[in-house]
């Protein structure tokens, strides 16, 4: 099999390190302690209206100037995020010998573990995240074995997240293609017909228990995604931040009825440098228990991402030459995990 979860199989990782049992613990631990942890300042990330007739060159310019954008009538119902939210919490409340049971094994990708960044610092984060690839019908059991009412509603409501997000992660990927003056049928996997390989996505609930000490700690450490893209629902409660340059951490507030848009490092490759891949950590607090529902978004296992030709340009015409070789996004997690924030420089194409 040549899918997602083989990418996330072979990188060395500390993937199915036992999360903490946060319930239990008063004061942070020094595995868990994150020391000189720079403080946020003020901003605020552009909101693009997708049903806005501007939708395409307003997305063009915050990926650009930004790498992230709020994104509204998206098209994914409140309602369903509100059912997400309550398994979300039904599931990371549960004791922790139950959420054990759906242990993701040392070479597995889905069910309950640290979070996907874990590898990138030496530091443990106070998260604990449950990732899901199709239907989570086999950790459901193993989270519920008696209930079988709740592994059915679990799951139900995790496929429609699923699907409803990659319909949305898709529409968004579409008018970035547009915004490079592409058109996105010429990427199969974006509109895929009959037969034809699909995008890939990985469904990732996020949860950060409240922090007894929560300027010691790190929710997630900054990192920038490996995904094209990564739309990123947040319960109503404050966490995300991202990077500007000569300006620091600017808080991304949950906003309600919209949807953050992070673009990721193959987006970066794709888009020949011009789109930026936002550097973003999630800190914690002492006061909420945080939840957020990431949907990642990317190429078929084994498709080359490289620079587009319209956009680095052939030899033909005055664009500038590609900057990275090609690369597919299971080459990508790989490196990403040996190399973490150098990744990009192995495939940086060398002057002459
Ligand atoms: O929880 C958040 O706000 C950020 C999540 C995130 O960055 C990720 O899942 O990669
Ligand atoms: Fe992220």
């Amino acid at each position: 099999m040549n899918s997602i979860s083989d990418s996330y199989k072979n990188k060395p990782s500390h993937h199915h390190i036992v999360p903490l049992d946060f319930k239990n613990v008063h004061t942070v631990p020094d595995s868990h302690k994150w020391e000189n942890v720079e403080p946020h300042t003020s901003g605020s990330v552009p909101s693009i209206d997708l049903c806005d007739p501007n939708a395409k060159s307003l997305i063009g310019e915050a990926c650009e100037k930004w790498g992230v954008f709020y994104v509204t009538n998206h098209g994914v119902p409140t309602n369903l995020f509100k059912k997400v939210e309550q398994e979300a919490f039904r599931l990371f409340n549960l004791p922790t010998d139950q959420k054990l049971g759906a242990l993701r094994l040392p070479d597995g990708v889905t069910g309950y573990g640290m979070p996907r960044t874990t590898t990138y610092g030496s530091k443990l984060l106070w998260a604990e995240s449950f990732f899901m690839i199709g239907s989570p019908m086999e950790h459901a059991t193993q989270l519920w074995p008696h209930q079988t009412d709740q592994q059915t509603t679990f799951c139900a409501v995790m496929e429609e997240c699923q699907k409803e997000m990659k319909r949305s992660s898709g529409r968004v990927m579409e008018l970035i293609l547009e915004s490079l003056g592409l058109n996105p049928e010429e990427l199969t996997w974006v509109k895929p017909k009959d037969g034809c390989k699909e995008a890939q996505s990985v469904l990732s609930l996020n949860s950060y228990p409240v922090c007894p000490e929560p300027e010691k700690a790190m929710g997630l450490g900054p990192h920038t995604d490996t995904s094209l893209l990564t739309v990123l629902y947040q319960s109503g409660c404050t966490g995300l931040q991202v990077f500007r340059d000569g300006i620091g951490w600017i808080p991304v507030q949950p906003v309600p009825g919209a949807l953050v848009v992070n673009a990721g490092d193959l987006l970066h490759v794709l888009s020949n440098g011009r789109f930026k891949n936002v550097l973003h950590r999630a800190v914690v607090n002492n006061e909420q228990h945080r939840i957020s529902v990431a949907h990642v978004y990317g190429p078929p296992a084994d498709v080359k991402i490289s620079p587009l030709m319209k956009v680095a340009g052939d030899d033909d015409d005055d664009h500038d030459p590609p900057l990275f070789s090609p690369v597919t996004w299971k080459e990508y997690i790989y490196a990403k995990s040996v190399h973490y924030d150098k990744a990009l420089e192995f495939i940086k194409v060398t002057a002459e």
